[in-house]
């Protein structure tokens, strides 16, 4: 090669023919690696997303009847609903415009599904009574790999019916009745490390409440590295359960998944405790696993027995179910009473009264509990006018018909529940917080906190529990005022303040 050549700048075919005449297994394997490259292109990334527009677009023509707009293939609508769900009016913005545009019944397209929403007593009392298995419950692909396949969540018919007769019995009054000792104690504690300082409200409602639910379930300590191992670990189950479907490390549901396999070894490990006899204790695991050996009553043994990995996959229900409602419904009580005053007055004029009637050094009894009648309707206010969880998801089982539209079978539904709460034909003045519209009983399926049919909500008695001794010891010996002004709503599954809700706190 001459200086005048190598100076020169050669033109890139030139370069490339040399290096084909000279390496013809490289260029071989070149274009073997550009075909794989195209073929894998094509097989992981184009293929699925046309399978998954033809998916769409048949969905689609299918759901034509219905009024409504599907917005962008895949996306939909979801960046709206993202958008107003984290607005102070939260996802109600988003279902009364289209109520408004389209009626009670309309398509969307939101977090990746085509779905129909449909609000009213009516649509309630279909979707909820679970009449001739009309609808089963529609959990996001996530939420089920999480729970795993027994969960409550994932059953139906004589299933469920079994499963929720098992899990319901220690969560029935009789078997609450033990637990308050424990829930008086816990809120105690917990309020005498509010004084001075920023509360995140939400933050010590989340502390306190699971804190609560693995006490009652399997006799957790409050403190100490067991409850800090299995804190941890749920933290981390249940932002995996709405997450994206990405099995990948560092993604929530890769380390959900992981998180949840940590948690079933641990409770492995308390299941042969119990199991050898070396702890005893008295709690929901301790009578699950009294009916799986056939020690608590004969007769309907077999049907009384759970398996390890259903009573693993209920157990770990039960917290992801319990705990995030709970902690928000909690959360909202506080803020609705200090926005409030005559209702925080009258609340703590209840609560005094059933103080002034005590002996010395004594505390709450259950007797207490039933007194606290005006508090139990501020806690319905409240889950009326937070809707902590806005939308119920279900699945038609069938071909059914609702307000003059045609539901096909396999389509996914979600009961708007936010509208009805905040229907004016329902609730007069739906925006002032009035405990006094549950003086008297409301018509069916009219107030949803706590759902209402065959799935309504089997731990409705712990959670009133836990807000009652909470809110008790709260308004009898402390004032507390926000430290910011802020309605912004986190963008989850269950309605939550965005700020945590910070306050500061003095005794009375
Ligand atoms: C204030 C707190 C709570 C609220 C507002 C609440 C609300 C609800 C609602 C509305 C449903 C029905 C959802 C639907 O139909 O799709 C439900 C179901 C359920 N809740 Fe609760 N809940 C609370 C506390 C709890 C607690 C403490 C537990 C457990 C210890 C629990 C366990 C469950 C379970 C397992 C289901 C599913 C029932 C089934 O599918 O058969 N919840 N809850």
């Amino acid at each position: 090669m001459t200086n005048k050549k190598r100076g020169r700048q050669a033109p890139a075919v030139y370069i490339s023919s040399r290096l084909d005449s000279r390496f013809g297994i490289y260029h071989f394997v070149t274009m073997e690696l550009v075909i794989f490259l195209v073929l894998v292109l094509f097989s992981v990334i184009l293929l699925p997303a046309f399978a998954i527009l033809h998916s769409w677009a048949a969905s689609s023509r299918e759901l034509g009847k219905i009024p409504g707009n599907l917005g962008w293939p895949f996306i939909g609508e979801s960046l709206s609903f993202i958008s107003e769900f984290a607005s102070p009016a939260g996802i109600y913005s988003f279902m009364n415009k289209r109520q408004q545009r389209y009626g009670k019944v309309f398509k969307t397209s939101v977090l990746g599904r085509l779905t129909v929403f449909m609000t009213g007593r009516d649509a309630s009392k279909v979707l909820l009574s679970g009449k001739d298995g009309i609808v089963s419950l529609n959990l996001f692909y996530t939420g089920k790999q999480v729970l795993g396949p027994s969960s409550l969540l994932q059953t139906s018919g004589e299933e469920h019916k079994r499963l929720r007769r098992l899990i319901g019995q220690p969560l029935s009054v009789d078997e609450l009745k033990n637990s308050l000792h424990f829930i008086n104690a816990l809120a105690i504690e917990t309020l005498e490390g509010w004084h001075g300082g920023k509360v995140p409200v939400l933050e010590e409602a989340s502390a306190f409440t699971l804190k609560v639910i693995s006490n009652i379930l399997m006799s957790t300590e409050p403190s100490g590295a067991e409850q800090e191992k299995f804190r941890l670990n749920f933290k981390i189950i249940s932002s995996a359960f709405a997450s994206l479907p990405l099995k990948i490390p560092g993604f929530a549901f890769y380390n959900g998944i992981k998180a949840r396999d940590r948690m079933y070894e641990m409770l492995d490990t308390i299941i042969s405790r119990r199991r050898s006899g070396s702890e005893v204790r008295f709690d929901f695991l301790q009578s699950l696993l009294q009916m799986q050996s056939g020690e608590a009553r004969t007769g309907e043994a077999e049907e009384d027995k759970l398996s390890d990995s259903q009573l693993k996959d209920n157990i770990l229900t039960l917290l992801i179910a319990g705990h995030d409602t709970t902690t928000a419904a909690l959360t909202w009580v506080i803020k609705f009473l200090e926005e409030n005053p005559s209702v925080l007055e009258k609340l703590r004029e209840e609560q005094r009264v059933i103080q002034e009637n005590w002996k010395e050094g004594s505390n709450l009894t259950w007797s207490d509990i039933n007194k606290m009648t005006y508090t139990n309707k501020v806690i319905s206010e409240t889950l009326r006018k937070a809707t902590v969880l806005p939308w119920f998801s279900r699945k038609a089982a069938q071909d059914f018909e609702i307000d003059g539209c045609n539901i096909k079978k396999g389509w996914s539904l979600n009961l708007n529940v936010v509208s009805i709460h905040h229907d004016p034909n329902i609730f007069t003045n739906p925006e002032k917080f009035d405990p006094s519209r549950f003086d008297s009983p409301l018509k069916p399926f009219s107030f949803l906190g706590f759902g209402s049919g065959p799935r309504m909500c089997p731990g409705i008695n712990l959670a009133k529990l836990e807000i009652c001794v909470f809110i008790h010891h709260l308004v009898c010996r402390y004032q507390w005022k926000p430290l910011e002004q802020d309605d912004t709503i986190y963008p989850t599954l269950v309605r939550m303040p965005k700020n945590k809700y910070p306050i500061s706190v003095e005794p009375l």
